[in-house]
């Protein structure tokens, strides 16, 4: 606490924002005045951990949490103490880790979820890295969501011929709002990188450094409070929904991941020699295996299955290959003790927290399993067959299928999660589309 103590009289913080990422990586939490801060220990109701984006889940069954929804004790992480750039008055943010009463990691707590697999690894005397990209779209604003709320924004009105992918002149077209971005990310000490101009219209895509993965879970977390934070103040929006809009490409996170050996810090993917070995190949395996079960956190919402179409540089199988975008697994080309896996399955939407910790999940397995992978795909794996589920549903029932992802992130956080994601797939399949209006009203 010395550490956040000094770190808010420095800079003379008024306020604190007490954060928790909820089940979709959403900030919740609480405003407190520093001084209070100070004196008191930070406690929220532990109904907050199993908020999604569809509101507050009700627990019918008050089996995830307690049914008393006592108050979670909450602990600041002193590595996640940032600056909050657009407050008006001095303020700091700060993520906070959840416990529960008895003083145990609270299970039913995104960040938890990556720990525990952080704490796998490092029984073994590893450490993952990964570097994550993040596509989202600028949109209008529009508050009607029967309308095409998503039209992106853009003098040029650039058309699917147009589309270009790294064009700097589309990039410089949105410089306000990219350079205001570019600043609250500094003020916040965000690893943001490179940013390109993404092929769909107002799409962008930023590349952060590699880097511990909770600390860039963290950084994903802030970075998307950031950009629809910097949006809004040039009076529009900014999504990472998956596949916002038909006719163009979705929006992916992208994990870089490699794993270094913690006494050496040399990768472990590579021999002596620099050439990659069977823990490489395991990864790849375990990542081929696995994926399926895990895919929910990958796609959480009904929206992200959208994406798995075979035209836009989405993966719709399982295959992977070198430096083949086409493949939903990429060998990128680099240099030894740079040689990692790029897990191109994760929409933008993802939680960053569950996205991370599935996937290192799955290149664990696969290690500790020995899992074999297929040959590396060699052309244009767009034209297989689609393999990947194509609705929650679908996913939801491997998941239930997966006694590895039960042992992985814990019987009842894969609970609360199956239930929450049920509840809502049940909830969209309510409604009835304008798409079945059209077609089937008047002619069936
Ligand atoms: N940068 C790219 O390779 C495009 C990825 C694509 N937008 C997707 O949804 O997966």
């Amino acid at each position: 606490m010395d550490k956040i103590t000094r770190w808010l009289a420095e800079h003379e913080i008024a306020e604190v924002e007490c954060l928790v990422p909820d089940m979709s990586g959403n900030a919740r939490g609480k405003f407190t005045p520093t001084d209070k801060f100070l004196k008191q220990d930070s406690r929220l109701p532990e109904s907050i951990l199993v908020q999604t984006v569809t509101g507050d889940f009700v627990d019918e069954h008050n089996e995830l949490v307690d049914p008393a929804d006592t108050d979670m004790l909450l602990v600041p992480d002193p590595d996640s103490v940032r600056l909050n750039p657009w407050a008006n008055d001095p303020t700091a943010q700060i993520i906070h880790d959840c416990y529960t009463r008895d003083g145990r990691p609270h299970p039913i707590s995104t960040r938890n979820i990556l720990k525990f697999v952080l704490e796998k690894y490092l029984l073994k005397g590893w450490k993952p890295i990964v570097a994550p990209e993040v596509e989202f779209y600028l949109v209008k604003r529009n508050l009607d969501p029967d309308e095409k709320l998503s039209a992106p924004v853009g003098r040029s009105g650039r058309t699917e011929k147009t589309r270009q992918s790294y064009s700097i002149d589309a990039a410089n077209e949105y410089e306000p709002i990219i350079e205001d971005m570019y600043d609250f990310c500094e003020a916040q000490g965000l690893d943001a990188d490179t940013l390109i101009h993404e092929s769909g219209t107002a799409q962008m895509e930023i590349n952060f450094l590699h880097g511990d993965p909770l600390q860039l879970a963290d950084q994903i977390f802030t970075f998307k409070r950031t950009v629809r934070e910097t949006a809004l103040r040039h009076g529009i929006y900014a999504t990472f929904m998956a596949k916002p809009m038909e006719d163009e490409p979705g929006s992916a996170l992208h994990l870089h991941q490699n794993v270094i050996d913690v006494k050496t810090e040399k990768n472990i993917f590579v021999d002596e020699t620099g050439k990659e070995n069977s823990k490489f190949l395991h990864f790849i395996g375990g990542m081929q295996k696995y994926t399926p079960g895990f895919i929910s956190f990958f796609a959480p919402n009904v929206n992200s299955y959208r994406r798995f179409t075979p035209e836009m540089a989405a993966p719709t199988s399982l295959h992977w290959g070198y430096d083949n975008r086409t493949t939903g697994l990429r060998v990128p080309d680099s240099s030894p003790q740079g040689k990692r896996l790029e897990n191109r399955f994760p929409g933008a939407d993802c939680n960053p927290y569950l996205a991370i910790a599935a996937s290192l999940a799955c290149g664990y397995l696969g290690m500790i399993n020995k899992v074999a992978p297929s040959a590396p795909y060699q052309g244009d794996c767009s034209m297989e067959p689609v393999t990947l589920p194509r609705t929650q549903e679908h996913a939801l029932n491997l998941l239930s299928e997966c006694e590895e992802a039960a042992e992985m992130f814990g019987r009842k956080f894969v609970k609360a999660w199956s239930a929450i994601k049920r509840d809502e797939y049940e909830e969209f399949n309510r409604v009835i589309s304008s798409w079945e209006r059209e077609y089937l009203l008047l002619n069936v």
